[in-house]
């Protein structure tokens, strides 16, 4: 069997190790002769490399590990790269929360005017990977996953449109599990489902077992009575920030009774209640430098203390094997049924034919092949127009350096009541995005 080369990019990231141990759970479907990591950030790189290679060398010596900052190290011959990285960090990711919330509006990492200060950094980072593997590797796939994956699938979209690059996300995935664990099944891959939507902004509208029969009137029960909350011992409820999410999902899904929703639409249906109640001193941005990333470098840290990897409590992210579904897909033509980002181009048949919708798509050796979602209501279809004008408006905005369309894109959000305030929160983002941001006129 064919081994594959794999580069991550973003090898930094705090979801490395869980990626990696996934990756080595599925060597057998999935083999893999080197993982490369590159990371622009070299310090904060070399602490999660030199865990994973003596994680490595004792449960998969086979496997070579190489971490480098160097573009042509990294990207030279290589099959998939695995995109995850976070353009500012999590500093950056802070002031996207809490610039918005000294305003009075919503404070997230991909939602409202903290996405697009988040877009317009990911912007061009991403697009320096995409270039890089075209140069090095021009036959690999990149599976991107780094946020906001609406608005680097729009770019990519119009400034790399022969790109071989997967925007994808695991919120539908992890919601899924959520969902089958509520109705007994043994994991998602029992149902088979139908969504549509943008990118953390859309609706199942039915979920089937493997026979054809539906579930959703069991899903719609639980959804409208306790949102996507489980017994409470799955992972996410742990946290108290994901927990409210996934109970806010009772009131976003009374909007559409037929339906169940991506949970992030709560920032654009409950915005004032979302402000409500933020903590504008400590936001999410601080709950994961407390947590995530102290555990995670902490536990690197104490491997390479240590000099082994044989009681750390770092886990694989299973949930996150979607990547690998992907890769073989790609690689062994699967024709896998998966949600993708991808151009609308007629499959929303009463929609934008080049808006970036999150469908269910046939991925095989030549990429997603779109299945036809029809006309969708127009509820949905208004809400996500407008959410597609800002998106598409961030691009534009970054490719032509324009102030004046990055206001239009803020005085647009649905988390946004009026284009002073837009204003407002543009004029203190450009100030705190001066080291990312293109120079606006
Ligand atoms: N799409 C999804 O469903 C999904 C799910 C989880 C995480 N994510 C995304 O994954 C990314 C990583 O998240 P995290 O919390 O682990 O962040 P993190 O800050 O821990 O890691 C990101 C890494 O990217 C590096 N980086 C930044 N700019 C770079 C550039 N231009 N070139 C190379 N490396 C660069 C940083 O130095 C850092 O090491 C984020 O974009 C996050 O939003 C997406
Ligand atoms: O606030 P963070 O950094 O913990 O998470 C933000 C990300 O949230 C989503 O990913 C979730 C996923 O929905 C859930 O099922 C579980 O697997 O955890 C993930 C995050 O840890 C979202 O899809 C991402 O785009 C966000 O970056
Ligand atoms: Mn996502």
């Amino acid at each position: 069997m064919k081994t594959f080369n794999i580069t991550i990019a973003g090898g930094g990231s705090t979801f490395t190790p869980g990626i990696i141990l996934m990756l080595l759970d599925y060597l057998d479907e999935f083999p893999i002769d080197t993982i490369k990591l590159y990371d622009n950030d070299g310090d904060r790189q070399k602490t999660i490399a030199d865990a994973c290679a003596i994680l490595l060398k004792e449960r998969a010596p086979e496997v070579r590990l190489l971490a480098s900052t160097n573009p042509e190290e990294a990207f030279t011959n290589v099959d998939f790269v695995m995109a995850h990285i976070r353009v500012g960090k999590y500093a950056m990711r802070e002031l996207d929360e809490k610039i918005p919330l000294k305003h009075r509006v919503v404070g997230q990492e991909t939602c409202g005017p903290g996405g697009i200060a988040y877009g317009m950094r990911s912007i061009p980072g991403v697009l320096e990977l995409v270039d890089y593997m075209e140069k090095y590797s021009p036959d690999a796939w990149m599976l991107n996953y780094s946020n906001p994956a609406a608005i680097v699938a729009e770019a990519t979209r119009k400034l790399r449109p022969n790109s071989k690059i997967l925007n994808i996300c695991d919120m539908p995935i992890g919601i899924e599990e959520l969902i089958a664990k509520n109705l007994g099944l043994s994991s998602r891959k029992e149902m088979e489902v139908d969504y549509y939507g943008l990118n953390h902004f859309g609706w199942w509208t039915d979920i089937r077992d493997k026979e054809g029969n539906s579930l959703m009137p069991d899903v719609i029960k639980h959804v409208s009575q306790h949102g996507y909350a489980t017994d409470g011992t799955s992972e996410l409820e742990q946290q108290e920030s994901w927990n409210s999410t996934l109970k806010k999902a009772r009131d976003v899904q009374a909007l559409d009774p037929k339906t169940v929703p991506n949970t992030y639409l709560k920032y654009y249906l409950y915005p004032d209640y979302e402000v409500a109640h933020s903590n504008k001193e400590f936001t999410r941005a601080n709950e994961v430098m407390e947590g995530r990333e102290k555990f995670v470098f902490g536990e690197c840290q104490a491997i390479i203390d240590k000099g082994t990897a044989k009681e750390t409590k770092l886990v694989i992210d299973e949930h996150a094997s979607y990547i690998v579904d992907l890769a073989k897909a790609i690689a062994f033509n699967t024709k896998e049924r998966m949600l993708m980002i991808v151009e609308n181009n007629g499959a929303i048949k009463n929609f934008d034919p080049t808006a970036m919708v999150e469908i269910p798509c046939i991925v095989g050796s030549n990429g997603p092949e779109k299945l036809v979602v029809g006309e969708i209501p127009r509820f949905q279809k208004s809400l996500m127009e407008q959410q597609v004008g800002v998106e598409k408006l961030v691009v534009e905005a970054f490719e032509e350096g324009s102030y004046q369309k990055l206001w239009q894109a803020i005085t647009l959000s649905k988390t946004v009541p009026s284009a002073k305030v837009a204003k407002d929160i543009l004029d203190d983002l450009i100030e705190a995005n001066k080291a990312f941001w293109p120079a606006l006129k």
